[in-house]
């Protein structure tokens, strides 16, 4: 299943920077361990925010929920799912 993410990053300015950085490497091995396997397809920076769209490809509901939740940077984000589905009018053989 295909799922369109918006994830909003807000780190608190009182989190200590080196905390902060440490947090900021999780998320990225975690982030480009996740794209290596396929579930997180894209990601894309929003431009001129710290956020980003990114597009997951999962089993189901479940599966989202637990790599989202698992998310280092989880507890300082506000997340935006949208489901999708394959447009009939698409002519693209990758968008299933
Ligand atoms: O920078 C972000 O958009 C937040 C997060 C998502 C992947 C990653 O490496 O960091």
């Amino acid at each position: 299943m295909l799922f369109h993410v918006r994830m909003d990053v807000n780190i608190p300015r009182d989190l200590p920077a080196s905390e902060a950085a440490e947090i900021i490497a999780k998320e990225k091995a975690y982030s480009q361990a996740l794209q290596e396997s396929g579930k997180w397809r894209h990601i894309w920076r929003i431009a001129g925010q710290y956020a980003n769209y990114s597009l997951f490809d999962v089993k189901d509901n479940a599966e989202l929920h637990e790599l989202l939740t698992g998310l280092p940077l989880f507890r300082f984000m506000k997340i935006e799912v949208t489901p999708l589905l394959r447009h009939p009018s698409s002519i693209r053989t990758d968008d299933t």
